[in-house]
């Protein structure tokens, strides 16, 4: 199956290259005549098949730092390196095309459209990358099957389970193949038995070389990474033990 593209797979040489390079990356906010700062002047480099997590209090900087990952914004200053793109600097449609191409997005509320069955919520990822009808058919089901939900294809977000609707958006985050999955509280909606459930299933894709980042209150997910992080008043540590 291939869920993943070459240049994440888990070998050790695609281990060690770097998928994000981050240098002195500031972002301010204005804010009521004067500016708020959410990340001070962070340097990171992420490598290609990584499990991170993302800790931190509540206005720490974690969706301000997952929004420069997932080139939804730019940073006020200081480069945000995905490969050979700096996201600072890209022309927004480069931003679209990275979105749309290399970069799988998870929610903690599913972020699925209630109209669409499970096929046609996966389906949506491939629209900008103009598969072949056949081929696109064929990526669904594969992401489906993948995620243990083959046979709900048919069905609406509000006839699944919490978990099963996760589900379906990881589906639809892989099914266009990524470079990196960004999830920001994956579990945050759901209870210990589908929390884990979830954990496996993104476990299972850092395991096929998949590169995980993934913000978290949830210790149970942290225990699992390969490098927990911890953003505070802008700044990033390394907690890893
Ligand atoms: N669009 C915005 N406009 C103004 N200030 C913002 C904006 N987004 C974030 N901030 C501020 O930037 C800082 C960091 O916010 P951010 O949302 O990144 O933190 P967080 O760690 O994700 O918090 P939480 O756990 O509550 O989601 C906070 O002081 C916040 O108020």
């Amino acid at each position: 199956m291939t869920l993943i593209t070459t240049e994440s797979t888990g070998t050790a040489d695609a281990a060690a290259s770097t998928l994000y390079r981050l240098s002195r990356v500031v972002k301010t906010y204005p804010q009521k005549g004067r500016r708020v700062t959410a990340l001070t002047g962070v340097d990171i480099e992420i490598a290609a098949g990584e499990f991170v997590t993302i800790q931190g209090p509540t206005g720490g900087g974690k969706s301000t730092f997952l929004q420069l990952l997932g080139a939804l914004d730019r940073p006020t200053s200081g480069t945000v390196m995905l490969g050979g793109t700096d996201i600072a600097r890209a022309s927004a449609t480069a931003l679209g095309r990275l979105r749309a191409h290399e970069i799988g997005f998870v929610f903690q509320g599913f972020n699925l459209i209630p109209t669409l069955t499970a096929h046609e919520n996966v389906d949506m990822a491939l629209e900008p990358l103009r598969v072949a009808p056949a081929e696109r058919r064929a990526r669904v089901a594969e992401a489906l099957t993948h995620v243990g939900l083959a046979e709900r294809a048919d069905h609406r977000p509000g006839e699944l389970s919490g978990g099963q609707q996760q589900r379906v958006a990881i589906a639809r985050a892989i099914v266009k193949r990524p470079r990196v999955l960004l999830a920001d509280e994956p579990t945050g909606n759901l209870d210990e038995s589908m929390r884990d459930e979830i954990l496996a299933l993104l476990e299972g894709l850092n395991g096929q070389g998949l590169t995980l980042i993934v913000v978290t209150h949830d210790s149970a997910v942290a225990r699992r990474a390969t490098r927990r992080l911890r953003l505070e008043r802008g700044s990033v540590r390394d907690i890893t033990r």
